[in-house]
């Protein structure tokens, strides 16, 4: 008998629960039954089900001395607690899996050697990507690969809420309380809205891409709390798609990239990854491209992700990725979208004659212009600004259609 101990059972932790008890495949893959035998949780007021075999419990102590633990599934957010919990098991040489992304990000360096001292394993399939088995492809059948840049949309809830704002004409308010109530949401949106939980999971793609955990100062963090309408509204009239992006890829030995919001063109497919679900592109020498789709948040998914991460555990032990280097990654993006209010139309002119950059392509808008610039510029900018990706030129075509629907523009 495999014995479980659950710690947290909000969205994630009760699907896992349901996934042992409900499956019978679970049994006949592992060769032996599985069971859930304590769950902590932290509020010793909050209504449960009755139903719930298992000892649920708020006191530590108590949990740790109810089984003889196989593995201990993590669904609990935040770092402090989550730290000291999973740090105690590994400790013990008992396999730890999560689906904190932030305690992986922050801390994922630590507890990965406290595991491989102790050789036990630290999973963490469902920190990244919800229900896609990026982790584990990175660790398994991608392990000699090398990658030069990894990038994608990378927060179930941001996506959610962009595309229901963008295609369905719904307010952010709205839009998130929608996204609360599916599971998709952290405990405190601003993870979500402010960049954090991509931001972390672009950290752990970076250790798995390229072997090293970046520290948060690596990588920029921007979220989509800071995105004015009217900005998505310009870059919908040149035809561009708004997209929460995450990218990292090697510069020379450092990791470079960031979180932001990023428009793209027609021709990217992840243009047409929309609501929760999370697109993730690969791209090495031998593979070229590799995009995962597929659900990026909610119980169902990520608690399955957790299961095979065990699973994956079981089959093939800890294995680990070589990190050989790729060929230099270029910037990704050539052109940005700079938004520029009418005040501020006179010094942004004198900005485009000072730096000499190229302006291609230019919309008013009633609260201001949107310029498109040729060559992207490095470091900080007086305005608002955008990257851009995928082939710019496709934005005539796109307006034509525009002009002839809407009027001109
Ligand atoms: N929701 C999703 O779609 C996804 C979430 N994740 C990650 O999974 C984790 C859990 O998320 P989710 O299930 O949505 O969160 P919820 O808020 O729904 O549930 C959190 C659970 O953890 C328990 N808990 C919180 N703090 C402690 C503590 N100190 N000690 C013991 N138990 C504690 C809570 O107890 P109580 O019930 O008493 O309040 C609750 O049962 C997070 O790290 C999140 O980032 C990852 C991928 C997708
Ligand atoms: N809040 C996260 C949950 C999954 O990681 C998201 O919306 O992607």
């Amino acid at each position: 008998m495999i014995q479980v101990g659950l710690i947290g059972y909000g969205t994630v932790g009760s699907g896992v629960y349901e996934r042992i008890h409900q499956s019978e495949e679970l049994e006949l893959l592992l060769g032996e039954p599985i069971e859930v035998k304590a769950i902590l949780v932290k509020d010793r007021q909050k209504q449960r089900a009755t139903h719930i075999p298992a000892i649920v419990t708020t006191k530590w102590e108590q949990f740790c001395e109810v089984a003889h633990y196989d593995v201990i599934f993590e669904a609990i957010g935040g770092i402090e607690s989550a730290f000291f919990y999973s740090k105690h098991w590994l400790q013990k040489g008992v396999p730890v899996i999560t689906a904190n992304k932030k305690l992986v990000a922050e801390k994922g360096k630590e507890l990965e050697e406290v595991a491989c001292k102790q050789q036990t394993y630290y999973g963490y399939e469902a920190s990244v990507g919800g229900g896609i088995p990026i982790i584990n492809a990175l660790k398994g059948t991608l392990s000699a690969t090398s990658i030069s840049r990894v990038s994608g949309i990378l927060n179930g809830t941001t996506n959610y809420v962009l595309t229901e704002m963008t295609e369905h004409n719904r307010f952010l308010a709205e839009a998130l309380t929608d996204a609360r109530e599916k599971g998709y949401t952290e405990s405190n949106p601003s993870e979500d809205l402010d960049g954090y939980d991509s931001w972390y999971k672009i950290r752990i793609l970076s250790r798995l891409c390229f072997g090293e955990w970046p520290n948060g100062l690596q990588l920029i963090r921007k979220g989509i709390s800071e995105l004015e309408d009217w900005h998505v509204e310009v870059g919908e009239k040149f035809g561009f798609t708004i997209k929460l992006i995450g990218e990292a890829w090697k510069q020379g030995d450092s990791i470079v990239g960031g979180v932001y919001p990023a428009f793209l063109c027609q021709s990217e497919q992840l243009t047409y990854v929309n609501g929760v679900t999370n697109g993730i592109s690969i791209e090495g020498d031998q593979i070229d491209q590799l995009l995962f789709i597929g659900p990026g948040a909610g119980k169902d998914a990520t608690a399955n992700s957790m299961i095979e991460d065990f699973l994956f555990h079981n089959r093939f032990g800890s294995w680990q990725r070589s990190y050989s280097s790729s060929s230099l990654v270029e910037h990704p993006y050539t052109h940005m979208l700079v938004c520029v209010t009418h005040t501020q139309r006179e010094k942004a002119l004198q900005w485009v004659k000072e730096t000499g950059v190229e302006v291609i392509d230019t919309y008013t808008h009633h609260d201001g212009e949107g310029w498109i610039i040729a060559n992207w510029i490095k470091g900080n900018l007086p305005f608002p600004h955008y990257p851009i990706y995928g082939d710019v030129s496709l934005r005539k075509r796109v307006k034509a259609l525009y002009s002839a629907q809407f009027g001109t523009i």
